[in-house]
């Protein structure tokens, strides 16, 4: 018999998560029915959606998220025993799945492709969901052409830090934002941003302008708020904006008010466009595959914050939330 442990979901989160709102439990595991297949989570991942998605999940379940496993047992053909899957199993460490996909049409589980020797972690990231949400929606939403100057925030993140550099293979101008002059160092020096902001700054506007003096064309928006709205109004005519999310909002209790963009889009003639990237799910391994390929190339430089155990997760979780990571946040278990 296995035995699984798993994180269920207590309580609603009021603001910043609380260790109380989660409860780790044992959970023996039935033998499997023909067409299910048990797997063994390697690395386990931690986002902000999970924060953004938690009003509409059901107490008591097993708290979302996805993770890289291990297939240890199987009485499927589409995940034999040996392989590594990406599997949005939730925050657990053994999973029986009968591989249907999910209610969102989401697959509940994906056979990695060969990482040509890569880290076994990268499906979470740069070879995963945030490597997509980047490749795509930065590319489809934006369009950015060379020579234009493109604002990316939460910049030094699992997703923005992907958005910047493929700005730059595309030959813009990449300013980013971000929480830390540490950060910023790492944007800069290692993956060659051109500007880098910290919205901390009490002169933040002062700085934006001066960075920005032909204004923006793109704007990746992983932040929302006030912050957005500053940006918006930097934009150049017909500037394009990919709404990605929102996390300065994700823990306010109640929503945050923000300046209107509305006079921005209309007299810059904006186009403003959000997305999930499950949109671009019929291209999954396309984006894979070129995010790999610039890897290889040295183009793309990915960085993982890892916190050993998964008795650590709620700490990882609530420590990314915070800014304590840098690129992708993952557990290892
Ligand atoms: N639409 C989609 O399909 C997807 C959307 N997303 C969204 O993309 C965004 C980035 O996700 P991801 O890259 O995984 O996460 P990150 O790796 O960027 O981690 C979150 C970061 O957000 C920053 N942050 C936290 N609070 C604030 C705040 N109040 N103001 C500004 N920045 C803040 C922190 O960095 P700092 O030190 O800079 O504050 C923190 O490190 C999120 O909004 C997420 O919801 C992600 C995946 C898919
Ligand atoms: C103003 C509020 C904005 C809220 C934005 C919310 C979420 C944005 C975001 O982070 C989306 C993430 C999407 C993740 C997609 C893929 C999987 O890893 C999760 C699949 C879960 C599912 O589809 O059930």
């Amino acid at each position: 018999m296995v035995k699984a442990k798993k994180y269920v979901f207590e309580k609603q989160f009021v603001g910043l998560p609380k260790a109380t709102d989660l409860k780790l439990v044992e959970e023996e595991l039935p033998p499997l029915k023909d067409g299910e297949f048990l797997s063994e989570a390697v690395y386990l991942s931690v986002d902000p959606y999970m924060r953004a998605y938690a009003p509409r999940l059901t107490l008591g379940t097993t708290f979302i998220g996805s993770q890289v496993a291990k297939v240890t047992e199987s009485k499927n053909p589409k995940f034999p025993v040996g392989k590594y899957i990406v599997g949005e199993f939730g925050w657990r460490t053994h999973t029986v799945s009968n591989g249907q996909p999910l209610l969102s049409g989401f697959p509940v589980a994906w056979l990695v492709p060969d990482l040509d020797g890569l880290p076994q972690s990268l499906p979470l990231g740069v070879l995963g969901m945030p490597g997509n949400t980047a490749y795509f929606g930065f590319l489809e939403l934006c369009k950015p052409k060379a020579g234009e100057t493109v604002a990316v925030s939460g910049a030094a993140g699992a997703v923005g830090s992907l958005v910047g550099q493929i700005a730059k293979i595309k030959g813009c101008k990449v300013i980013g934002i971000a929480g830390s002059d540490e950060k910023g160092k790492w944007l800069v020096d290692e993956l060659k941003f051109d500007k880098f902001l910290n919205y901390k700054d009490t002169d933040f506007d002062k700085k934006l302008a001066a960075a920005a003096p032909n204004g923006i064309d793109c704007y990746f928006d992983n932040v929302g708020g006030e912050l957005s709205t500053k940006i918006l109004n930097k934009m150049n005519l017909f500037g394009r904006i990919s709404v990605c999310g929102a996390i300065s909002g994700y823990n306010d209790a109640t929503a945050a008010r923000a300046s209107p963009v509305q006079p921005a889009l209309v007299f810059k003639q904006l186009k403003m466009e959000g997305f999930i990237v499950h949109r671009w799910l019929d291209r999954w391994f396309e984006g894979i595959q070129q995010n790999k390929q610039w890897i290889k190339e040295g183009k793309l430089k990915y960085r993982e914050t890892v916190t050993e155990g998964f008795d650590k997760m709620f700490d990882a979780f609530v420590d990314m939330l915070q800014g304590g990571n840098t690129g992708k946040a993952i557990v290892k278990v």
